[in-house]
């Protein structure tokens, strides 16, 4: 087909006249989906540019968004009643899990306790954080997701002559982490325990972002939608057999509300959803990214090993594998490893993403001077606040696993004044005030339990593709991160790394175990 220059515009305004109407409909929701992207990026672009400034204000159509950037004026933010996470939360939870009209309505009811009452999601906030709390719930899943994660572990060793292994580390981290989690906090009926569920949760999370808009999902957002109701089927009919009944304190308790607001166990199922998002997405890349550090710079890593070879017990043991048991003592990693809790901190400073919402529910003023409008949204950036040359001095954009070392003193302001620990409210990669992220004690245990048994039993060697050869010398380049998806708040790789794992000299033999045996001790991470 072809036209004359002067009939291009004519004739594709006729073909675009002609298309079907579902066809135009998706081109508009298209054009939405971009605007909303180039909006996103010129707030990325101005969050950058005026980091400087304590607080400002974007305009928005009906509404304005306040930007705030300062440690105090955040703390402010975190402490006030009237700037409330649970009305967005629960909009964006009806749009995500589609509950019925019945769950939606007990779910938006109430939401900041506004009625002086209680809600279901007030009710269920509290459950949650409560079984999350240090104790003995809460140990109990801790116990079973390290002995998964020593079993993951032990898939790496390549003893007795068998060829080395080779894994893509983000995919190899996302099956054993989804595994050890969902294990821990479903109990013997864990419905990831079928694999197609598992890959249904993973297609769901990818395209989450396209559930947004929420209009006709099974067309415009078809591959989250059919992982959001395969996930409710599987979900509902976990409930039905009463899973639950032998799964953590949080699955319990969680059940326990929705039962005390007569949800149905569809329902049920839709919102647990949102319990496995938060169990599992930021943990995953979490893992990878401390990996990566602690891997890619050999004095860290020899440093991490000086310090939890430290609390690393030996105990003979008669056995094939060789005559002792090698035991990382969890409960000695928490409290006497400060270099590697700050490892920890240093990597989720460097891979925090997105940024803490809050609804004003009334005109508020914070710090005596700055009022915030009724119904306009604050917004937290945690990547420009964990950037900021004036709260963490011009070391800012390193790697400083030490930086959060008791009594570290490489810490300076902007007038190069030294500081012993940053400003409350600097950072926060698990949120702040009353929305603290409950699960902050249970990731950590995890993952530095993960990352430390990695670290003393095995060496990683980057694995380079070079035309038909494959190399086990690569250097570890940093994956970009630009497609992570709207559930993460710590920044998913775009790329995988796939490493060659071998058994660290030295360290051949024996069997390797995790103990736990004290509930109240937890990793030091800074809080507020
Ligand atoms: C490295 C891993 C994790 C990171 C970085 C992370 C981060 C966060 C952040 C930033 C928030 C929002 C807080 C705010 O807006 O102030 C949050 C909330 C939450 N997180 Fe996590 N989280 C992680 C792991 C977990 C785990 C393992 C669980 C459960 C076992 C969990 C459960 C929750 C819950 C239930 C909330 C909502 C709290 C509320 O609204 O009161 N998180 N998390």
């Amino acid at each position: 087909m072809s036209f004359a220059k002067d009939q291009v515009i004519p004739q594709l305004y006729q073909i675009a006249k002609d298309l079907p109407i579902s066809i135009k409909f998706t081109f508009g929701l298209i054009s939405i989906w971009c605007l909303l992207k180039i909006f996103n990026s010129f707030r990325i672009y101005y969050s950058h540019r005026l980091r400087h400034l304590p607080i400002y204000t974007l305009a928005v159509p009906g509404s304005k968004i306040y930007v705030v950037n300062s440690p105090e004026l955040i703390t402010a933010v975190q402490k006030s009643k009237t700037l409330a996470f649970a009305p967005l939360e629960v909009q964006l939870a009806r749009r995500l899990f589609r509950p019925s009209t019945h769950g939606g309505n007990e779910m938006t009811s109430n939401t900041n306790t506004e009625k002086g009452e209680r809600g279901l999601y007030s009710d269920g906030i509290d459950a949650i954080h409560a079984a999350l709390l240090p104790g003995e719930g809460l140990d109990e899943m801790n116990r079973i997701a390290i002995q998964n994660i020593a079993a993951s572990c032990d898939k790496l060793d390549s003893r007795a002559g068998a060829p080395p292994v080779r894994i893509k580390l983000m995919q190899w981290l996302r099956h054993e982490i989804t595994m050890a989690t969902t294990n821990s906090v479903y109990g013997p009926m864990n419905p990831f325990k079928d694999p197609k569920i598992e890959a249904e949760f993973w297609n769901f999370e990818h395209n989450i972002g396209t559930l947004i808009i929420n209009v006709l999902p099974s067309l415009t957002a078809r591959k989250a939608h059919l992982g959001r109701e395969r996930m409710a089927k599987a979900f509902t009919e976990y409930f039905a057999r009463k899973g639950h009944e032998s799964a953590s304190v949080l699955v319990k308790n969680r059940f326990k509300v929705c039962a005390d607001y007569n949800l149905s166990l569809e329902d049920t199922a839709r919102f647990e959803i949102g319990g496995v998002i938060a169990i599992t997405v930021s943990t995953i890349p979490a893992a990878f990214w401390m990996l990566y550090y602690v891997f890619s710079k050999p004095e860290i890593l020899a440093l991490l090993r000086k310090e939890v070879g430290g609390v690393l017990e030996t105990t003979n043991f008669d056995d094939t594998l060789g005559s002792i048991t090698r035991t990382l003592n969890i409960t000695k990693l928490r409290t006497a490893c400060p270099l590697l809790t700050s490892t920890f901190q240093e990597t989720l400073r460097h891979g925090a993403l997105g940024a803490s919402i809050r609804l004003v529910v009334e005109d508020t003023i914070i710090s005596g001077q700055y009022l915030l409008k009724k119904d306009c949204v604050v917004q937290i950036p945690t990547h420009v606040v964990h950037f900021d040359p004036s709260i963490w001095g011009s070391s800012v954009d390193d790697f400083d696993a030490s930086r959060f070392v008791p009594g570290h003193t490489r810490l300076t302001d902007a007038q190069g004044k030294q500081k012993k620990k940053a400003p409350p409210g600097a950072l926060r990669p698990f949120g702040g005030g009353k929305n603290l992220c409950p699960g902050r004690h249970f990731a950590a245990t995890e993952i530095l339990a993960l990352v430390s048994m990695i670290l003393m039993r095995y060496e990683l060697y980057v694995v380079t593709a070079s035309d038909e050869h494959q190399h086990r010398d690569g250097e570890w380049a940093m994956p970009k991160s630009e497609k992570s998806s709207l559930a993460a708040v710590v920044r998913e790789p775009d790329e995988d790394t796939e490493v060659e794992i071998r058994l660290r000299e030295g360290y051949e033999e024996g069997r390797w175990a995790f103990r736990l045996d004290d509930s109240e001790l937890v990793f030091a991470i800074d809080d507020d």
